[in-house]
């Protein structure tokens, strides 16, 4: 039976490695740097400028498809999944890094119909890494299979995790005092891309065996959870249980049993989800 989808997946391939050409020319150029929620949440023209890329093009060639984009949303759009086809864009996942030319810098598409992710696109644009997954299909970088880590042992893993761009004493503590707790497991280490989607691929290519962070968006982590998924991986809530990726909380990891061990470590908190409108946080 012909695959409904990979039309569209083709495209989202397409219009990310165009949308990486983009981040890669604007990193030769003058940035002028804004800020959003906090005066360290990032923002530039290109993020701005690659969503609208992505988008229009989308618009063209699917009329009828709905978005849920970064930028979008900062400008008062709603961030509403419904059961029609929804393209979930991240147009620079890494900003800080983009805006410092830290090396790691991604565009990031999801697409869930019904509420389902069907795939997920992550183009790390500097190191130009394609990483693609279709459900049912497997995940791929550059078109080579990807599996995770078959690591069992938590104390010989790397777990990979994000400070966030909240600095409010109360959700800093409880950051650290999680961090604390996973690194004296003790782990071999704790590292953090400064892309949550990367950090994800980082899970999908068994580089680490986990990630996990409180303060994501789904624009962060839509793509990247069907790459670890596809990948062998699993996806968790920080307190166990299912994750919802409206929920700005995720654990990814190579096994249920590590993830269990993670969430046993994190001091957890529950940030406005990402459905709930400004006027009601
Ligand atoms: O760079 P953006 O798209 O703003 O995404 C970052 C996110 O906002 C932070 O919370 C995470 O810590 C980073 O890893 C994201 O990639
Ligand atoms: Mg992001
Ligand atoms: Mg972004």
């Amino acid at each position: 039976m012909a695959d409904l989808w990979q039309n569209a997946m083709d495209y989202a391939v397409a219009i990310a490695r165009k949308a990486g050409e983009v981040v890669r020319d604007a990193l030769r150029d003058d940035m002028k740097v804004m800020t959003k929620s906090s005066s360290v949440d990032l923002v530039t023209q290109t993020d701005q400028k690659v969503e609208q890329l992505i988008i229009q093009s989308v618009k063209e060639k699917f009329p009828t498809h709905r978005f849920i984009g970064e930028e979008s949303v900062a400008a008062g759009e709603a961030c509403d999944l419904t059961d029609s086809p929804t393209w979930i864009i991240d147009p620079i996942d890494g900003t800080t890094n983009f805006v410092h030319a830290f090396p790691f810098v991604a565009v990031s598409i999801g697409f869930s119909v019904n509420k389902q992710s069907e795939f997920g696109v992550v183009y790390s644009c500097l190191e130009d890494k394609m990483f693609t997954a279709r459900r049912g299909k497997g995940a791929f970088c550059n078109g080579e299979p990807l599996k995770v880590s078959d690591q069992e042992d938590i104390k010989q893993s790397i777990i990979a995790t994000e400070f966030g761009s909240s600095r409010e004493p109360e959700a800093v503590d409880k950051i650290f005092s999680s961090l604390r707790n996973i690194l004296c497991i003790p782990v071999h280490g704790v590292r953090g891309a400064g892309s949550a989607a990367i950090n994800m691929c980082l899970v999908a290519s068994g580089c680490v065996e986990a990630y996990y962070e409180i303060g994501i968006h789904i624009w962060d982590v839509a793509a990247g959870s069907l790459i670890v998924s596809e990948a062998g991986g699993v996806l968790m809530d920080v307190e166990g249980g299912v994750v919802d990726l409206m929920s700005r909380r995720i654990v990814a990891a190579n096994r249920r049993a590590i993830a269990e061990r993670i969430v046993k470590e994190i001091d957890s908190f529950s940030p406005p989800r990402d459905d709930t409108p400004p006027s009601k946080q």
